[in-house]
């Protein structure tokens, strides 16, 4: 059988009889031209060929392939030995599509998967790493996570220097220095054939221009970097002056809690606010669901909130047109307006519901630069319709209205570019233990009724919240108060580390 490198010499001397080494004058995808090119797609005409070099990629990237959850071939090239390494290392494969269709699911990726999976590219030839990069884009779009590819040849134009620079490791079962000195040593290649592609080498160092950066890989970019971003720094991004102020009152209390205080009485609310306020950033109700909302629990709230120092947030979730919108949130028995200084709203009535807060603010107590609201985009109950491409919809309306978006509400970062933006997500609780209070882990659990937990920890570094919502964890627990320090000490711990602050 040989050793690994005696297989990978004989493979590359096979590949070279059936001519998929060429040499001459070519123009590449690139635009620039090349003395030698690779057409791997011809090893399907060779099935002990493709079966050769699957298992040699199956044994080099043995590591990889064993920690990923899918495979995915570079269209189209790759496909058939993309296929025989998902096979041959028992792993699930996918395949981007190189234009949607226009009937039935218009997915770009078929396979079965879900956001948060993790996946492998495979490529046959890398020069400057564009064609990975535009399948790491369309993967990424659909929540996949994609840091690893493996090729078979690196061209050795730039594709590695762009692909790590976005964040892709690559692994290449072969360079064309080494292609050229098996194929010179086999006698295959003379002397000037080897000079010139090194001189070629040299020369031909491909760069791509930034539009070609798929968007979602540029996105991932900048989201990186507010997730390494302090709350100080994010604040003098923002363009809104609600956003600005809550990531400066974080820095400043340091905390990043925000209590749900899902309660029927008044009184429990006031409790709440009293005992949870020294460690909150935002206290969250639901006023619709008190039996006795008056003007003075208004009024107690809003003077426990200049006390301890956090802002109201209305969990109203409007999602009406804009004119009912308008009424709803400035009039009526709640007068929101007045006094709430953040709202949440859905993002299917589009922009109108936008305009119709805003326009309530003519006619209330508060100035328009006091209030803002969080956009719906990603809700944290099962099966929730909210997310994916709706998602993505909601968070382009978020970034087009700073005027009066603070921050979407959102399980996860992905899509979401803006420094100034703040991500707030609910379904925070650690895992149950005798005092209410679990310790730090990344357990999971539900409420029975669709509503789905993650640990402060996990949202905080995995899925990128800024504000965590805490409920039931805090409400239901025997000390609320000492169960509020807990969160905000375990939410806050995890966001240093998030910053590399610890
Ligand atoms: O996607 C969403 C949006 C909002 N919520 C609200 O957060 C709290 C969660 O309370 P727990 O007791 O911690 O479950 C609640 O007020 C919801 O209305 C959400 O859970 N998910």
């Amino acid at each position: 059988m040989g050793t690994f490198q005696d297989r990978l010499t004989s493979l590359v001397l096979k590949l070279h009889e059936i001519n998929v080494l060429k040499f001459g004058d070519f123009k590449m995808k690139i635009g620039v031209n090349s003395p030698v090119y690779m057409d791997l797609r011809i090893i399907v005409s060779y099935p002990k060929l493709l079966a050769e070099l699957s298992e040699l990629i199956c044994e080099f990237a043995k590591t990889s392939l064993k920690s990923c959850d899918h495979v995915c071939g570079v269209p189209y090239a790759a496909l058939s030995f993309a296929t025989m390494v998902a096979v041959g290392s028992d792993r699930s494969m996918l395949v981007r599509r190189k234009e949607a269709k226009d009937y039935g699911t218009r997915r770009m990726i078929e396979g079965s998967y879900k956001a948060g999976d993790s996946c492998v590219i495979v490529e046959d030839v890398v020069t400057s790493g564009l064609s990975i990069l535009e399948t790491v884009g369309d993967l990424q779009r659909e929540g996949l996570n994609v840091t690893e590819s493996i090729v078979v040849v690196d061209r050795e134009q730039g594709g590695s220097d762009h692909l790590e620079s976005q964040g892709i490791k690559i692994s290449s079962l072969l360079t064309l220095t080494q292609i050229m000195h098996i194929l010179k040593d086999a006698g295959r290649v003379d002397d000037s054939t080897v000079d010139k592609v090194k001189t070629y080498l040299k020369a031909s160092y491909v760069t791509i221009p930034k539009d070609r950066v798929p968007p979602a890989l540029a996105a991932k970019k900048v989201m990186e970097e507010r997730l390494r971003t302090p709350f100080e720094a994010r604040a003098e991004k923002s363009s809104n002056p609600m956003s600005a102020r809550l990531l400066r009152l974080m820095s400043e209390k340091q905390t990043t809690l925000c209590i749900a205080a899902d309660v029927s009485s008044s009184d429990k609310v006031l409790e709440l606010a009293n005992a949870a306020g020294p460690h909150i950033c935002v206290f969250k109700t639901h006023v619709d669901a008190l039996n006795d909302f008056s003007e003075n629990f208004v009024h107690e709230l809003q003077r426990l909130a200049k006390t301890h120092n956090f802002l109201l947030m209305e969990d109203r979730k409007f999602g009406d047109i804009g004119h009912t919108v308008s009424l709803q949130y400035g009039s009526g028995k709640f007068k929101i307006a007045d006094w709430a200084d953040l709202v949440t709203v859905h993002a299917t009535p589009g922009p109108g519901i936008i305009d119709g807060l805003v326009s309530a603010l003519e006619t209330s107590k508060a100035q328009l630069e006091d209030r803002a609201c969080f956009i719906v985009a990603e809700m944290s109950s099962k099966d929730t319709l909210a997310t994916g491409p709706y998602q993505t919809a909601a968070i382009k309306l978020a970034e087009s209205r700073a005027d009066f978006v603070a921050g979407v509400v959102s399980q996860s970062s992905t899509g979401l570019p803006s420094l100034g933006l703040v991500q707030l997500t609910p379904g925070v609780r650690v895992a149950h233990s005798q005092n209410g209070v679990g310790k730090n882990g990344n357990d999971t659990s539900s409420d029975g009724l669709g509503q789905q937990y993650n640990s402060p920890h996990h949202v905080v570094l995995e899925r990128g919240a800024d504000v965590a919502v805490v409920g039931r964890g805090i409400t239901e627990s025997e000390n609320p108060a000492e169960a509020a320090k807990l969160y905000r000490d375990l939410l806050w711990k995890a966001y240093q580390q998030r910053i590399g602050a610890n």
